[in-house]
């Protein structure tokens, strides 16, 4: 099987460059090879990698920057995957897309369901959620997985983020009316490896899958946690988790808004493709290992 990567590069990228080695061969596609803002070029190097599955992992995921560049994010997340697509069905192709928890406006009080309607509230939603829709409208075989607050040992994520402020300063400020589910890197990636290698045995529907790990925290209780393990592993912190501030979102302005509960359900994706979801601290413990 031969499987084209695109965002090889990224967080997930990264993750699934090791993940799917025992899947098949993969072929890495970075941004000098194959940018995703250039469609004509996009098509030509998928075409020439021949692949049987297209693992789509890139995107523009800069959320606050987005809402100031939104025709770059729009080509990025919403075109490309139209591309992709496009490319997939013409070679008969399944192709593998992400999207994000950030489709949703975050109001529900409970986990959102694949059949919830999204309702985004920033750019990078927005396009995000446009992908979603290129993708399926071009018929090909696909799966999109939504994940959330994603942590990978390197790439820029909140859980570094945090680690270097809590190195460099006495005390932070983070929100705590914020909730949602921290999800490795590694768990999607091997996540993503498994349902390949059950789909030669039976195939799964297409369509959105959600994919994080269980449990949820808010991005304050994140930022606490990983603190914490880093304090326990040693490493010189000057702000302890007793220096963490929980404060309101009204008290952290952002450029792009953000929801206020993205928990996300994965029963269709438990049920489909029989993988187990750890919580997320289990998941996130051998990542913080490789981080500290
Ligand atoms: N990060 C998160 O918290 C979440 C991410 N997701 C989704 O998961 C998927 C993977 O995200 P993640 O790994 O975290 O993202 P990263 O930002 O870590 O990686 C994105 C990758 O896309 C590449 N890329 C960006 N622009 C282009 C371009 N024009 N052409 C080619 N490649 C490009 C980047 O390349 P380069 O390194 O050169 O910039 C990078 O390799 C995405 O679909 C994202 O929307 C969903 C929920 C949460
Ligand atoms: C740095 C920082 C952020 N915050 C707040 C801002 C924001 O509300 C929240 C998260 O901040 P970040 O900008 O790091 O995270 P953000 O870029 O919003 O993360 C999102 O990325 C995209 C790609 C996704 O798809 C989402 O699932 C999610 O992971 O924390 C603080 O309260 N204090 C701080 O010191
Ligand atoms: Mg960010």
């Amino acid at each position: 099987m031969r499987i084209a990567l695109t965002g090889s590069g990224g967080q997930v990228g990264f993750e699934l460059r090791r993940a799917l080695l025992p899947v098949g061969e993969v072929i890495p596609l970075d941004r000098g090879g194959c940018d995703l803002a250039n469609l004509d070029g996009l098509r030509a190097a998928l075409t020439a990698a021949r692949p049987d599955v297209i693992v789509n992992a890139a995107a523009y995921t800069a959320v606050d920057r987005a809402e100031s560049e939104p025709a770059l994010a729009e080509a990025i997340n919403a075109e490309a995957p139209g591309v992709i697509g496009a490319v997939g069905r013409e070679l008969g192709a399944r192709v593998v897309h992400y999207s994000t928890d950030y489709v949703f406006e975050g109001t529900l009080d409970r986990p959102y369901t694949e059949t919830d309607a999204p309702h985004p509230q920033s750019v990078y939603g927005r396009t995000k959620l446009a992908g979603e829709a290129a993708l399926a409208a071009t018929g090909a075989r696909h799966w999109i997985f939504r994940t959330a607050w994603v942590i990978g040992a390197r790439g820029h994520n909140f859980a570094r983020t945090m680690l270097r402020l809590a190195a460099e300063r006495d005390s932070l400020r983070v929100v705590a009316d914020q909730i949602g589910t921290p999800t490795t890197a590694a768990l999607i990636a091997d996540v993503t490896a498994q349902a390949l290698t059950r789909d030669g045995e039976r195939p799964a529907e297409d369509g959105i899958y959600h994919l994080t790990a269980t449990g949820h925290t808010s991005w304050h209780g994140l930022a606490c946690h990983v603190i914490e393990a880093a304090r326990a592993a040693g490493h010189p912190i000057k702000a302890g988790p007793e220096s963490v501030a929980a404060i309101s979102t009204e008290d952290f302005p952002t450029p792009a808004p953000r929801p206020a509960d993205s928990r996300l359900a994965t029963d269709r994706l438990r049920q489909v493709f029989g993988v187990h979801l750890p919580d997320w601290q289990t998941a996130l413990e051998h990542t913080l290992e490789q981080i500290l």
